[in-house]
């Protein structure tokens, strides 16, 4: 017997289909019709031979399915209003061979009450899921090596050098630098090619932590530490990079209270977890990092000056991409890879007018800016030259080259129901508005939120903080 669907005859397919209780449809890479079956046009109010050949947007009520088939980005479980009810649609890049050929969408549950009896049912495996999915992450961004720092400029060589020769060093590393110039890549390539290797490379993000689970992240805490804590006790993030690597990215955000228990911990070379009676020994390699003038914090009094001094051993200054001449091409070549491999698309290229464009731009978001510019693009591109037309307008109108703000009618905020008041206010608003609008459109995930604000996760949890959106 065959191992596969071949045993199955082919007029059983549809039917089977029809039994497990799926409404599937898939669709070609312009997003027409290939397949639907029976069961989804009648929930639709259609038949099949009226919906084959058609796109998808005219068949199906709020369909995404014409963009899947374009990004390669799956959406799985996301709400899609159809004939007046909330359903579930999961929608898949169809890949054959490696190449996006298309997509398949399914929808299920036609009310808000079995939904809710199927998320009982799976939530711990979705929890469990994500915790490993965190896990792996962490694991595979520590994966960065000198190779993956791409630039050729003579700042950017310079530094790269610097950070490659101290990397075998055992003294505390500082990385300065704007915002997405690279400074985890830095600092995850200086712990892999150190003695430290082997051993875990455990980054945090300071401004990212509420002030009062710092301390019990950073240290862990014993069992009865507080009310709600985990039986056991919990390792803190020092303890999990015992022998390797900590990344404290965004120091300049660390409270002053932390602070002081940060110097002793570098002094000491031991910590006390929160509850805890005896003090914990380890051995941790400290890389922090921040885009703030620590300096100037020092003379401000925000920041102790013996832990910057403790910090401060080697210092590394990473330089803003419009200060790397020349390497603004040779790294948007190396995202589009990047890109490429993610979206599905290869061989994408930028036409000429658009390298120069690029290297015009003033890059305040760095890097990270640059990605994101070239993530939307391919987004908009049909075939594979990226042309002026398919980048962000504020990159397109030269005259508004360095002011990146980008309004549409998401954004857009009626002017008749703002009360007269100092700008500031309508000002911060708006801001307010915008943030929670990004975090809904990305189902409450931060770092995709920061992403569709364009701005860096940073400045983000910065926003997130002062405005009060937890
Ligand atoms: N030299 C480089 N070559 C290629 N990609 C890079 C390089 N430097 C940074 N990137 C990419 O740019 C993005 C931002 O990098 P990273 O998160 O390390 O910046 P950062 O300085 O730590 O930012 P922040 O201060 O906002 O946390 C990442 O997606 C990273 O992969």
């Amino acid at each position: 017997m065959k191992l596969g669907i071949e045993n199955i005859p082919h007029h059983w397919i549809e039917e089977i289909v029809n039994l497990a209780g799926e409404r599937i449809v898939v669709v070609d890479r312009e997003g027409v019709v290939l397949y639907i079956n029976s069961a989804y046009c009648e929930f639709l109010g259609t038949t099949v031979e009226n919906a084959i050949g058609r796109p998808v947007q005219d068949v199906i009520e709020n369909s995404r399915m014409h963009i899947v088939a374009k990004t390669g980005q799956e959406e799985l479980a996301s709400l899609q209003p159809i004939n007046g009810s909330e359903m579930i649609a999961n929608r898949y890049p169809l890949i054959i061979n490696g190449e996006l050929v298309g997509a398949v969408g399914t929808v299920m549950f036609r009310n808000p009450e079995d939904w809710l009896s199927y998320k009982n049912k799976i939530q711990h495996l979705v929890e469990e899921l994500n915790y490993y999915k965190t896990k792996a992450e962490r694991n595979s961004k520590s994966k960065y090596y000198f190779s993956h720092l791409v630039g050729d400029s003579p700042s950017f060589t310079a530094v790269r050098k610097l950070a490659e020769r101290v990397s075998s060093s055992q003294s505390a590393v500082l990385l300065l630098g704007e915002s997405g110039t690279g400074k985890e890549l830095f600092a995850s390539a200086i712990h892999n090619n150190s003695t430290r290797a082997s051993f875990p490379f455990v980054p945090i993000n300071c401004a990212s932590i509420p002030e009062h689970l710092l301390e019990s992240e950073l240290f862990g805490y014993d069992e009865g530490a507080f009310t709600g804590a985990k039986k056991g006790g919990k390792k803190g993030h020092f303890q999990l990079a015992n022998r390797g690597t900590i990344f404290l990215d965004e120091i300049g955000d660390m409270p002053l209270a932390m602070q002081s228990k940060l110097l002793r911990v570098l002094q000491e070379r031991e910590f006390l977890p929160v509850g805890g009676q005896k003090s914990i020994a380890v051995d941790v390699r400290i890389i922090a990092a921040t885009h703030r003038n620590l300096e100037k914090m020092v003379e401000e009094g925000t920041f102790r000056q013996d832990l910057y001094y403790r910090l401060n051993v080697i210092k590394i200054e990473i330089p803003p991409l419009r200060d790397r001449n020349g390497d603004v091409e040779l790294i948007a070549i190396n995202l589009l890879e990047k890109l490429g491999r993610k979206f599905y698309r290869k061989g994408i290229k930028l036409s000429a007018e658009v390298v120069e464009r690029l290297n015009q731009h003033k890059w305040q978001g760095n890097i990270r800016e640059l990605e994101n510019v070239l993530e939307r693009s391919i987004n908009v591109l049909d075939g594979k030259i990226i042309e002026l037309a398919h980048l962000p307008l504020y990159l397109r109108d030269q005259e508004t080259v360095n002011i990146p703000v980008k309004i549409d009618e998401r954004e857009s905020v009626n002017v008749a129901d703002i009360p007269v008041q100092p700008l500031k206010e309508t000002l911060a608003q708006v801001e307010k508005k915008a943030i929670l609008n990004a975090l809904s459109a990305a189902n409450g995930n931060k770092q995709e939120a920061a992403k569709l604000l364009e701005i860096g996760k940073t400045r983000f949890y910065e926003k997130c903080k002062l405005y009060n959106i937890h």
